[in-house]
């Protein structure tokens, strides 16, 4: 049952009538609506591209007008039912649908339900009604940085490092990512083999961005200035979602053809985005908009900021009864943004030919744009 997947767009084949059904879950979310998006722009062979997303946005409606079949399915990863469903007839599924959470908005049994039992119940779909090819939304935090603060230095997909985590985020992404890899080469309803990846992308920025969204309204808060928490020589690594995007639509045409390569491999997401401190880079956005980081040195010491981390968690279990306490700052996030990760590598380049579709001048320029957009800039 071969479904005439062929991943290098020829001439002849170009022109050919469209054939491809995609499914991509969680589509209506930051990375997701970008990931549609790209397929509509960038994927002559689709015939229909279905959105499916536990609560759907307004803006699919638009979608609908072009010469692609946009079907939009509300449903939940977690119901195996509804995923069968929408799997059914697809060619290739894109499976970013998640829980990103790392601030305790959610338990961690919701955390592992949707991130875990969600990515096996996309590979049984898969298995069940014949699709052959899966992409599955990882993360760098797959990898790190562990619960040690060890740093991860330009590091690349064979380095070496000790991934120990403890946090159910990360901890979810793992088990999830190891289910799909674990799934390649599995046979699928009619006898061929299931293929699959995974992608990590690292920090993703740009439009949409929600943390990106928090940090600008609160230093508008704050009289336009934002304070340094983190040593500027703390490297973190970030990806244009964009680029992501522009990975997963790449990668998901190739797999076809290059199944024995790339069939049950990770790729971290990359491109050319400059290596900087968490907040350093934030700025390279929000100070074209008005804000100001204050302090070339972190204002507060270390040891001041775990104090701060941990009371935080603290009162997060002290007021769950009556309400939801969920900061930014939280021993989980002041481990992740105070420990150097970044990646640098050409694996992706080499496996399947991706080269970042946007430059680092035009992400910073697009990223900018939406911040300025945003209400009452501090301009
Ligand atoms: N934001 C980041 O910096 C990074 C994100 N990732 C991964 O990328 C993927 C997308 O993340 P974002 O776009 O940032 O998150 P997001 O929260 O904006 O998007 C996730 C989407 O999944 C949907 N979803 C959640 N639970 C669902 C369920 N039970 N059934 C169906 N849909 C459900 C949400 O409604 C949302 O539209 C996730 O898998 C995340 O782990 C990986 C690395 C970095
Ligand atoms: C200490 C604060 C002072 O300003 C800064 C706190 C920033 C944090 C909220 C972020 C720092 C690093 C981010 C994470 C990182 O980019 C890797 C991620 C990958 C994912 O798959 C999901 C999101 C995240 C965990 C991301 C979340 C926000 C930070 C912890």
């Amino acid at each position: 049952m071969s479904q005439g997947f062929s991943p290098q767009l020829g001439m002849a084949e170009s022109a050919q009538a469209p054939k491809l059904v995609y499914l991509v879950t969680g589509g209506c979310g930051f990375l997701g609506e970008h990931v549609v998006r790209m397929l509509l722009e960038r994927e002559p062979r689709l015939r229909e591209l279905r959105i499916f997303d536990l609560h759907l946005s307004p803006w699919i409606e638009e979608l609908k007008t072009g010469p692609v079949q946009v079907t939009a399915i509300q449903g939940d990863v977690t119901q195996a039912q509804e995923v069968a469903a929408a799997v059914a007839g697809a060619h290739v599924v894109i499976h970013t649908a998640g829980l990103v959470d790392v601030f305790g908005r959610a338990s961690p049994e919701t955390i592992h339900k949707v991130n875990v039992r969600g990515t096996q119940n996309v590979i049984e779909a898969c298995v069940q009604t014949g699709t052959q090819f899966l992409v599955y939304t990882s993360s760098m935090e797959v990898v790190g940085p562990n619960i040690k603060g060890h740093p991860f230095y330009r590091g690349n997909e064979d380095t070496p490092y000790e991934a120990v985590h403890k946090h159910p985020y990360p901890c979810s992404k793992a088990l999830a990512e190891r289910l799909v890899l674990e799934a390649n080469g599995r046979k699928v309803r009619g006898g061929l083999p299931l293929v699959t990846c995974a992608l990590r992308p690292t920090g993703i920025y740009g439009e949409g961005h929600q943390i990106m969204r928090d940090f600008y309204r609160q230093g508008l808060r704050l009289g336009g200035r934002l304070f340094r928490a983190i040593p500027a020589s703390v490297e973190h690594g970030r990806v244009y979602v964009g680029n992501v995007a522009w990975m997963h639509v790449l990668v998901a045409r190739e797999l076809e053809q290059r199944a024995a390569l790339i069939g049950g491999q990770v790729y971290f997401c990359y491109d050319k985005s400059p290596y900087k401190s968490y907040e350093d880079f934030n700025m390279e956005f929000l100070g074209p908009c008005g804000l100001r980081l204050v302090g070339t040195r972190p204002l507060l010491p270390y040891w001041l900021l775990v104090l701060l981390a941990a009371l935080n968690a603290l009162l997060q279990w002290l007021l769950r009864p009556l309400l939801l306490y969920a900061p930014l700052l939280n021993p989980y996030t002041l481990a992740v943004a105070n420990t150097t990760f970044t990646v640098s590598t050409n694996k992706a380049q080499r496996h399947f030919g991706y080269e970042p579709l946007f430059s680092w001048e035009d992400s910073r320029t697009r990223t900018i744009l939406w911040v300025q957009a945003m209400e009452g800039t501090a301009q």
